[in-house]
């Protein structure tokens, strides 16, 4: 995936425009219908209050009687009143349309990353890159649009003054049209400079919002004051911040540079033009209204055209960086999804890894090294190995968040990848290791397993019962209303407390929401007691088992107790299975799993 839009490739960029103006139509049709008409009457303004001008001016100095004099200036009065109004009108319609606009980008941008299946592209700095210059492009189709329709209202009001000019000198007027080439060219540069500044500094401004959000995390609070490195943070927060004002000063040096020559040379052109103006009316070639009209239409031109420009530099500006957020809505699915996928079986026979080889990508280690492993239906299957043997990357296999490099995991005898991940994932109940505690409603953070229990509290209440957390939430100041949460603590509308749990508690409320799917096919739980105390430990233990009696699950501790009545216990080491059996035959085996537990064991023995 191209992380930036190289030169040479303004066609290509130039055809997002279709695409972004269709977006902004949808996003607002109403506001934009309006602000077309607005532009258009906003066209012909100028071009009118000039030509009336020069009229005016030329009956004063041609001595008209009042009575021929007053309908001109009223005519003047009101379409000076209109211009006032239209532009107070079009900036409401431009800012309302913003919004609409910006709110359809973003809801389509959040759609497209949802629908990435795997996990893959939330770990490709490239994409994450993309997304960033993406998410700060959601205002790109209402500019573009909004930016076209000025350009046809500028192109119109050029040409109307242009016209205006020829009448007087058909010279003077080509001259005032070639003389703003330069600056388009150079504006278009500058444009391309721009974008491209912006796509290289995007991992450092990712870089920034890291530091910056660490140093105001609540959980990184903890230890940035215990180990004193709040300034140490703030201090590289700072030094990229540096270096991205570097960059984009030397950006605004060049603006500025470029933009002021620029300047000059049009004041230079309209002055020459403004002398000879005078000369010729000195030899009475030109009436009054004629110089009048001569030094408006001039200047209007010249302002239309740099409004073109700089109107063209915005647009180039704006469809590179829409580029961007057309690549992420527009990427494929980075794991290949059947085109008909088999729908997915309840599961009757078991899940069989198959020779699978894992990698996290090309560039680096093996983490599974040819794996051959049954889980078998309605049994409970624990996963055991040191830190690092790939327990977690076979859950997340499990889960189709990503594909065996080699092998294969069928379910029932199908490939997970020909089955829909969403319907695989449906049959799947799951506590992660490094699972979510989110800033919500307790009732809200179990729900979160299975949306539809929001609507229905005694399921809710059912599954926190079975993780042993019923009575600590509904002991908490809003029962299951409270929010969890400091930060968001007013959110539920009560006093505005906001309860934190404690690590253990999180935990269970994890389980909670795994047990709300009590019913799925394969329940896998991912160190689900780590945060427990031993009898918290021990009562999960026997409720899990008792839950799980006769059902598929697949289960990792470090706690080998925990594990020891499951039907199959399997050693992984470094990406291999090296063992395999139940707690007896493996003791009775002497092998790694054996010495784990009798270290374990006198562990606790000696305490
Ligand atoms: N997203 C990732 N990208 C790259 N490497 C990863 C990723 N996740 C895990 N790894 C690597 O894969 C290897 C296995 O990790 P995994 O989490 O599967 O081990 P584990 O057996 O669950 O370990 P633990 O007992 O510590 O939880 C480790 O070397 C780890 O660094």
């Amino acid at each position: 995936m191209t992380t930036d839009v190289p030169d040479g490739h303004r066609w290509r960029t130039a055809r997002g425009l279709a695409p972004a103006v269709a977006l902004a139509f949808r996003g607002a049709p109403a506001q934009l219908g309006l602000l077309s008409v607005v532009a258009l009457a906003g066209a012909v303004l100028p071009v009118a209050i000039t030509w009336l001008t020069k009229l005016v001016i030329d009956s004063v100095t041609g001595g008209s009687a009042t009575d021929a004099l007053l309908p001109l200036a009223i005519a003047l009065a009101v379409l000076g009143a209109l211009t006032a109004t239209l532009a107070q009108l079009t900036q409401y319609l431009s800012a309302e349309a913003q919004r609409r606009i910006s709110r359809a980008a973003k809801d389509r941008l959040y759609q497209a990353v949802n629908r990435f299946p795997g996990l893959g592209r939330f770990e490709d700095p490239r994409f994450l890159n993309q997304l960033r210059l993406a998410e700060a492009a959601d205002s790109a189709p209402a500019q573009l649009t909004t930016a076209t329709m000025q350009l046809v209202r500028n192109a119109i009001t050029a040409l109307g003054l242009f016209g205006s000019l020829y009448v007087i000198s058909p010279l003077i007027a080509c001259v005032v049209l070639v003389a703003a080439l330069p600056t388009l060219f150079a504006e278009l540069a500058l444009t391309q400079r721009r974008v491209n500044t912006t796509t290289r500094l995007s991992p450092d401004e990712r870089r920034e919002l890291f530091y910056q959000m660490l140093l105001s995390d609540e959980r990184a609070s903890k230890e940035i004051r215990l180990f004193g490195t709040g300034d140490f943070l703030r201090g590289r927060m700072m030094r990229t911040m540096s270096g991205i004002h570097a960059a984009r000063r030397a950006l605004d040096r060049r603006e500025l540079f470029v933009q002021s020559g620029l300047e000059l040379f049009a004041a230079a052109v309209a002055g020459t033009g403004l002398v000879w103006a005078i000369l010729a009316a000195g030899r009475g070639e030109l009436t009054a209204g004629d110089i009048a009209m001569f030094i408006a239409a001039v200047a209007g031109v010249q302002t239309a055209v740099a409004g073109i420009v700089s109107l063209l530099a915005q647009t180039n500006e704006q469809l590179m960086i829409f580029t961007h957020y057309t690549v992420v809505v527009s990427a494929p699915p980075e794991l290949p999804i059947a085109e008909h996928p088999v729908p997915t079986p309840e599961l009757r026979r078991g899940i069989v890894l198959d020779d699978v080889w894992f990698r996290y990508g090309d560039d680096l280690p093996w983490v599974l090294r040819g794996v051959s492993l049954t889980i078998p239906y309605g049994m409970a299957v624990g996963l055991v190995g040191k830190n690092g043997a790939g327990k977690s990357t076979i859950v997340k296999l499990l889960c189709r968040m990503y594909d065996p490099t080699k092998g294969r995991i069928t379910w029932d005898g199908v490939d997970l990848r020909d089955l829909d991940p969403a319907r695989l994932r449906d049959r799947i109940g799951a506590v992660f290791q490094d699972f979510m505690s989110y800033d919500l409603t307790a009732a809200e953070n179990i729900a979160l397993g299975d949306l539809t229990a929001l609507a229905d509290p005694a399921r809710i209440t059912a599954a926190a019962a079975r993780a042993d957390i019923h009575d600590v939430v509904e002991n908490l100041p809003g029962g299951y209303r409270t929010m969890l949460s400091r930060m968001f603590a007013d959110d539920d509308g009560s006093d505005g407390t906001g309860v934190v749990l404690s690590g253990g508690q999180w935990q269970r409320l994890a389980l909670a929401r795994a047990f709300l799917r009590a019913e799925a096919d394969l329940l896998i739980l991912d160190e689900p007691n780590a945060g427990l105390d031993p009898e918290a430990e021990a009562e999960s233990h026997a409720r899990i088992s008792a839950l799980r009696a006769g059902s598929t699950s697949v289960l990792i501790s470090h706690r080998l107790g925990t594990l020891r009545d499951a039907d199959l216990i399997v050693v992984l080491d470094d990406g291999a299975v090296t063992e395999a059996g139940t707690h007896t035959s493996l003791l009775a085996s002497g092998g790694t799993y054996a010495r784990l537990f009798a270290t374990q064991a006198k562990g606790y023995q000696s305490e």
